[in-house]
């Protein structure tokens, strides 16, 4: 059945997942992805991904936004298609793959993932806000009151007014009375919130530690669409060992019919 899809979800980041080992799937064809991932035109989802045979590793990762357009790394999709990997038996449970940002290692015990994501060796701090690249770029601002900000109005004005058309994604966050913290994002490219988006939660675990939010190197962050854990080394300012853990499921199977 070569139009199979699979749906799968990371934290209420959706993905239309699709085995492409064979090539067929038309990835040039930027209005079709955005179709299949519009939630009235299509299927619907945060985003597409193809996993392609890779001459290095298990498998190569291509990551579409909802917008149609390929995308920097996604990492609740990086953990979907770890799953996804596992589903199809091409890895066990450990596998290195091939994405746009680089390799990546990864694990998956029962439906919970942990993927080691990009080493981040600059933060830049700017007047009440911070900016890194955790595979995707990230701006990071503390709000007060998280529950009840705007944040498809302010992430768009952040992301145009401050990044331009190139743009970055944007991250809201609050502190916990756990010591953790809690997020809320607005993701490039689909050009609204999502649920959860893991190179964010990435960038905001060491963008707190990094501004002395918290001294622990196991940082839990909770998005809308669930709770993360990020962990990670650092060495002077810079971070590596990052790893990114939480659940990725499939939630079902169907048939496009474009
Ligand atoms: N949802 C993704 C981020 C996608 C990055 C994308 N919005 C871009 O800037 O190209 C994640 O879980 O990390």
């Amino acid at each position: 059945m070569e139009n199979t899809f699979y749906k799968y979800q990371g934290t209420g980041n959706d993905f239309v997942m699709i085995d492409n080992r064979n090539g067929q799937f038309p990835k040039e064809d930027t209005e079709l992805v955005a179709k299949i991932c519009h939630r009235r035109f299509g299927v619907g989802a945060d985003g597409l991904i193809l996993l392609e045979n890779d001459t290095e590793t298990d498998f190569r990762m291509v990551y579409f936004n909802a917008d149609g357009k390929e995308g920097s790394m996604c990492g609740n999709g990086g953990r979907c298609i770890v799953a996804f990997a596992n589903f199809l038996d091409v890895i066990e449970e450990e596998t290195v793959f091939n994405a746009v940002d680089g390799l990546h290692k990864a694990t998956i015990v029962g439906d919970v993932v942990s993927l080691k994501m990009l080493d981040v060796s600059e933060i830049k701090e700017k007047s009440n806000a911070l900016f890194m690249d955790t595979g995707s770029p990230h701006h990071i601002q503390l709000v007060n009151g998280l529950k009840s900000f705007n944040v498809a109005k302010e992430g768009a004005r952040i992301r145009y007014g401050i990044y331009g058309e190139k743009g970055s994604n944007v991250n809201f966050v609050e502190t916990n009375v756990d010591g953790g913290f809690s997020i809320r994002t607005y993701e490039r490219g689909v050009e609204d919130e999502t649920l959860s988006c893991g190179t964010g939660v990435t960038a905001v675990a060491l963008g707190m530690y990094h501004i002395g939010n918290t001294k622990e190197k196991t940082v839990a962050v909770k998005a809308l669409g669930g709770n993360l854990e990020v962990s990670f080394k650092e060495d002077h300012g810079a971070y590596s060992d990052i790893y990114l853990k939480g659940e990725a499921k499939q939630v079902f199977k169907g048939e496009l019919t474009w």
